[in-house]
């Protein structure tokens, strides 16, 4: 039954608080075995959206479900599906690393022996066993977003939550981030991953929902992005680049140290003109986007709704 379902499914979802509609209608489907990125201005919704798909808000109207169940009247088997990362978490300072994890263990009903397997494995995982004695208080802001996201994975969850996971990682800790949530996702579970950080979210979502003031505004495979017409960085290691590109009527930019500029239409025009100035002797050692296809796609998307 719920195997069939995606992880999560939003129709037309509404939360109002007082005179402010935080929510008037968000839709959008999170896949199992993918990633999908939840991007948007601040204020925009993603944290009240986010708290209702946990069962922590209750909409005012529209159709959630999360694991195939409702949030509002199915809370309690909705939670034990999902693992929850909220942007700002308390920890239990008293308790070490180890003993925290292993409170939730306990809460998700995971019998003592395998708990202390499992609390062991998620310390390895996120990097803290050498941490695992000593009090949560200790810990560095980045740590604890660690030891968070270990509390989330405890009881293997089908649905992830993560509301600004990467704030406050190091950029090591950033790229575990990364292939960590990689790793959920083949394992079949839906993630669902709001943050601001664009670069590192193109790297390791399938998928992004723009939304803003509220509602939802587009939905996006993020291989579909890169189509349009954007900007290009091309670096040659010899050969004259500038003129090659002259003589082949492409308009460019001034050379810098870290390459020459060429606005192209799409991913064909790219790849014909590597061919070309491949043909023409030109040494390429780098041919790639100028900055981050989601970067641009949100920022021309933000652009147009100004
Ligand atoms: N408990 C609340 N009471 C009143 N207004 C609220 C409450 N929670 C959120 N809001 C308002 O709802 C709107 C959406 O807030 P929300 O936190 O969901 O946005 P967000 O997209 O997560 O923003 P950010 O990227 O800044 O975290 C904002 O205008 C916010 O002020």
């Amino acid at each position: 039954m719920p195997e069939q379902d995606p992880g999560i499914l939003a129709q037309d979802v509404r939360r109002r608080f007082g005179a402010v509609e935080a929510v008037r209608g968000m839709s959008l489907t999170v896949p199992r075995g993918e990633v999908t990125a939840l991007v948007g201005p601040n204020g925009a919704g993603k944290t009240t959206l986010l708290l209702m798909l946990a069962t922590l808000l209750a909409p005012d109207s529209g159709h959630l479900r999360v694991a195939g169940l409702d949030p509002a009247t199915d809370a309690d088997a909705v939670r034990a599906r999902i693992g929850w990362m909220p942007d700002v978490f308390g920890v239990y300072d008293q308790l070490t690393a180890r003993e925290y994890i292993g409170f939730f263990a306990e809460a998700y009903r995971i019998p003592a022996g395998t708990a202390r397997e499992r609390v062991a494995e998620l310390l390895e995982l996120v990097h803290l066993a050498e941490f695992a004695e000593q009090p949560v208080h200790v810990l560095s802001r980045g740590q604890k977003q660690r030891l968070g996201l270990a509390r989330a994975l405890v009881h293997r969850p089908e649905v992830l939550l993560l509301d600004e996971p990467a704030s406050g990682l190091d950029p090591r800790s950033r790229v575990e981030l990364r292939d960590l949530l990689r790793a959920q996702a083949r394992e079949g579970t839906a993630v669902l991953v709001s943050s601001h950080i664009l670069t590192e979210l193109e790297e390791v979502a399938d998928r992004v929902v723009f939304v803003d003031r509220g509602t939802t505004v587009s939905e996006h495979a993020i291989g579909e992005l890169g189509t349009h017409r954007r900007t290009w960085r091309v670096r040659a290691l010899e050969g004259d680049l500038p003129a090659a590109l002259d003589r082949r009527g492409v308009e460019h930019g001034e050379p810098t140290p870290s390459g020459v500029d060429v606005l192209l239409e799409s991913e064909q025009a790219a790849a014909d003109l590597l061919r070309d100035l491949i043909a023409d002797q030109v040494r390429v050692v780098s041919f790639a986007p100028a900055g981050n296809h989601l970067e641009s796609a949100y920022l021309a998307f933000t652009e147009e709704r100004r």
